[in-house]
C-alpha cells in the first residue's frame, strides 16, 4: 500500500498536470479579470476626485462623474465575460475527465474490484469536486498575485507608502492562509472519505433491500445509515468551521490596513491634507485590492476538495493503460492452448490457479468442473483479459494471446455469464447489444436459434417488450437464453459461458442447454460449470480442478467432437 505523504505528492502533480493541460483556457478568465481590475483602478481614480471636490477641493466635474459611471459598466461587462469564462472552463474540464474516469473504469470492467458505490462517486462526486479547482480556484490564484501588485503600483505612483501598506498586507494574507489551510486540507480529506464510505453503503443497500426486508433488518440498517450520514454532518462542519476561520482573518486584516492607510491621511478630515485626491485614491482602492485575495481566499476550500477528489482519481488515471497488439482479423477458427497457467490474487493466500493446462480445439467443448473455489471463474476471467496471470501462456492459433491487447481479446470472444445483465430497453435491443449494427432479421435469426422466439410469442409486443429494471420480468431460463442469443448473435470463435445453467430447474436448464449445443457446435468452446446435468448430458471434455490445479480429464457420455 501506498503511503500518505505518497498518495498527497500523486495528487499534487495530477492537478498540476490538469491545470498544464487547461493553461489556454484559464487565460481567458485571467485577462478578463485583470481588464475589469485595472477599469477599477482608473473608476477609483474619477471617483477620488469627483470626492475631493464634494470636500471643497477644486478640479473635478461632469467629465468625470460620467468616466466613472461608463467605467462601472465596462467593469460589470468584464465581471460578467469572466464568470462565464470561468464556468466554461470549469465544464470543459469536467466533461474531460468525467470521459477518462469513464474510459478507464470501463476499460478495467471486471478486473475492477472497487464496489459499485465507490465506482459511482469517483464518476460523479469526485469529478464534479474539481468544477471548483478550475473555474474558482485556478483564475483567482492567477489574479490573487497579478491584480494586488498592478493595484499596489499603481497606488504607489499616487502615495509611495500607502502602496507599500497595501503590499504588506498582500503578504499577510497567504502567510494567515497557510497556517489555516493545513487543518482545512486534513479536514476535507476526512469529509471526503465519509462522502465516499456513504454512498459505498447506501448503493450497497439499496441492491440489498429484498434481502433487507426478508430478515426485517430496514430498521438497523436506517440506524446504520443515519449514523454514516451524521459522522458526515460533523466532518463537514468541521470543513465549513476551519473555511470560516480562514476568512475571519482575511477580513481582519483588510481592516487593519484599512485602519493604517486611514491614520496615514487622518489630514482629510481637518481638510489640512496636502494632496486629498491621491490620499482618497488610496483609500478607495483598498477593497478593489483585497477584492481578489478575498477571492482566492473563498476558493481555497475548492483547492483543499480538489486535492480530496485527485487523491481518489490520480490511482486510476495514473495506472499505465493497458497495451498491447492489434488483432488484424477475426479468424475462423480458434485452437485454444493454456499452458502452466498460475494466477494469485492474493500473495499471502495459495494460487487460484496453480498450473492448469488445456487445449481446446475448434468444434469442441471444454467443461471446467470442480468445486466452488477451485478456479473455474478464475480461468475464464484470464482468457477474458480480465487478469493478468502470474506465469503460464495462453495461445490462440499458436500465438501468444496475452500480447493482445485486453480489448482486441475480448473481440474473438462471444462471453455468457451466470447472471447476464438485461438493459432497461427492448427484448431485441438487449440482443442486439452484443453486434449494434446487426440488423432486425439477424436478430431475429439469433433470437430463433436461443429460443428466445418461443417465450416472446406470448409477450404483449414480442421482441420489442421492454424489459430490465422497471420492464417486464423475465425469469432467469429466459434472461439466459436472451444471453445466448447475443452470443449468437455476435458469432465469434471462442466461446465462453460462466455457469450459464446456474439456478435453473431441470427442464428450463434442459432448453438452454439445448440453445447452447447449437452455439458450441463448430466454435471452440469453454464452459465453467458445476451442473451434473451439462457434464454428462453435453458432448464435451471434462476439465476437473480442485485448490487451482487440474485433477482429472475425462470425457462426458455425450460426448462428439475429438480430444487434442
Ligand atoms: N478478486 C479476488 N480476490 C481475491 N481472491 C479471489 C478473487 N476472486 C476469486 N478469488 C479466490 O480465488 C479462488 C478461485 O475462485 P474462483 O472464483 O475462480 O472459483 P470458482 O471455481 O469459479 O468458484 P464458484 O464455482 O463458486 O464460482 C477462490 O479461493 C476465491 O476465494
Amino acid at each position: 500500500m501506498s503511503s500518505k505523504p505518497a498518495e498527497d505528492a500523486a495528487a499534487k502533480a495530477f492537478l498540476a498536470r490538469l491545470a498544464r493541460e487547461d493553461r489556454s483556457r484559464l487565460l481567458r478568465p485571467v485577462m478578463l479579470g485583470l481588464a475589469a481590475a485595472l477599469c477599477g483602478v482608473c473608476q477609483a481614480w474619477f471617483i477620488a476626485t469627483l470626492l475631493a471636490a464634494l470636500l471643497g477641493f477644486p478640479g473635478a466635474g461632469w467629465g468625470e462623474l460620467a468616466a466613472a459611471a461608463v467605467l462601472a459598466l465596462v467593469q460589470v461587462g468584464l465581471a460578467v465575460a469572466q464568470e462565464r469564462a470561468q464556468q466554461a472552463a470549469g465544464s470543459a474540464a469536467r466533461a474531460r475527465l468525467r470521459a477518462r474516469v469513464q474510459a478507464r473504469l470501463l476499460e478495467l470492467g471486471p478486473a475492477d474490484e472497487r464496489p459499485a458505490g465507490e465506482r459511482a462517486a469517483l464518476i460523479v462526486d469526485r469529478v464534479e469536486a474539481l468544477d471548483g479547482y478550475f473555474a474558482r480556484w485556478l483564475p483567482a490564484a492567477r489574479l490573487a498575485v497579478i491584480v494586488p501588485v498592478a493595484i499596489a503600483a499603481a497606488a504607489a505612483v499616487a502615495d509611495p507608502v500607502g502602496g507599500l501598506i497595501l503590499l504588506a498586507g498582500a503578504v499577510l494574507v497567504p502567510l494567515s492562509m497557510a497556517l489555516t489551510g493545513i487543518g482545512a486540507a486534513v479536514q476535507s480529506r476526512r469529509q471526503f472519505e465519509a462522502l465516499q464510505q456513504l454512498s459505498g453503503r447506501f448503493l450497497d443497500r439499496v441492491r440489498g433491500l429484498p434481502t433487507l426486508v426478508l430478515f426485517n433488518r430496514q430498521d438497523d440498517e436506517a440506524g446504520a445509515l443515519g449514523r454514516a450520514a451524521d459522522e458526515l454532518r460533523v466532518r463537514t462542519l468541521r470543513v465549513l468551521r476551519v473555511a470560516f476561520l480562514g476568512s475571519a482573518a482575511m477580513e481582519l486584516i483588510a481592516a487593519a490596513i484599512l485602519g493604517c492607510l486611514a491614520w496615514r491621511h487622518a489630514a482629510l478630515a481637518t481638510g489640512g491634507h496636502p494632496s486629498p485626491t491621491a490620499a482618497l485614491f488610496v483609500l478607495i482602492l483598498v477593497p478593489a485590492f483585497f477584492a481578489p485575495l478575498r477571492a482566492f481566499s473563498a476558493a481555497y476550500n475548492e483547492r483543499m476538495s480538489a486535492a480530496g477528489a485527485a487523491a481518489a482519481l490520480a490511482p486510476l488515471l495514473d495506472a499505465p493503460a493497458a497495451e498491447g497488439l492489434r488483432l488484424e482479423e477475426i479468424p475462423p477458427d480458434v485452437v485454444l492452448t493454456v499452458e502452466d497457467l498460475t494466477l494469485r490474487y492474493d500473495p499471502a493466500r495459495p494460487p487460484a490457479l496453480d498450473g492448469v493446462s488445456f487445449r481446446v480445439l475448434p468444434g469442441e467443448t471444454l467443461v471446467l468442473a470442480g468445486p466452488s473455489g477451485s478456479g473455474k471463474s478464475s480461468v475464464l476471467r484470464v482468457l477474458l483479459g480480465f487478469r493478468r496471470p502470474d506465469a503460464g501462456r495462453v495461445a490462440l492459433n499458436g500465438r501468444d494471446a496475452l500480447a493482445l491487447h485486453p480489448a482486441e481479446l475480448r473481440r474473438l470472444i462471444a462471453y455468457v455469464p451466470q447472471k447476464p445483465h438485461l438493459f432497461r430497453t427492448t427484448i431485441r435491443d438487449n440482443i442486439r447489444f452484443a453486434r449494434p449494427e446487426a440488423d432486425d432479421a439477424a436478430v431475429e435469426h439469433a433470437a430463433r436459434e436461443a429460443r428466445v422466439l418461443d417465450f416472446t410469442r406470448a409477450l404483449p409486443d414480442g421482441l420489442d417488450t421492454v424489459v430490465g429494471e422497471g420492464g417486464w420480468g423475465l425469469s432467469g431460463g429466459q434472461a439466459q437464453r436472451v444471453a445466448l442469443a447475443r452470443a449468437f448473435l455476435r458469432d465469434r470463435p471462442l466461446v465462453l459461458l460462466d455457469e450459464p445453467t446456474a439456478h435453473l430447474d431441470p427442464g428450463t436448464e434442459a432448453e438452454v442447454l439445448d440453445g447452447l449445443r447449437r452455439l458450441c457446435a463448430g466454435r471452440t468452446a469453454v464452459i465453467a460449470s458445476h451442473s451434473p446435468l451439462l457434464r454428462d448430458r453435453f458432448p464435451a471434455r471434462i476439465l476437473t480442478l480442485e485448490n487451482g490445479r487440474a485433477v482429472a480429464n475425462r470425457r462426458s457420455s455425450r460426448e462428439a467432437g475429438h480430444v487434442a
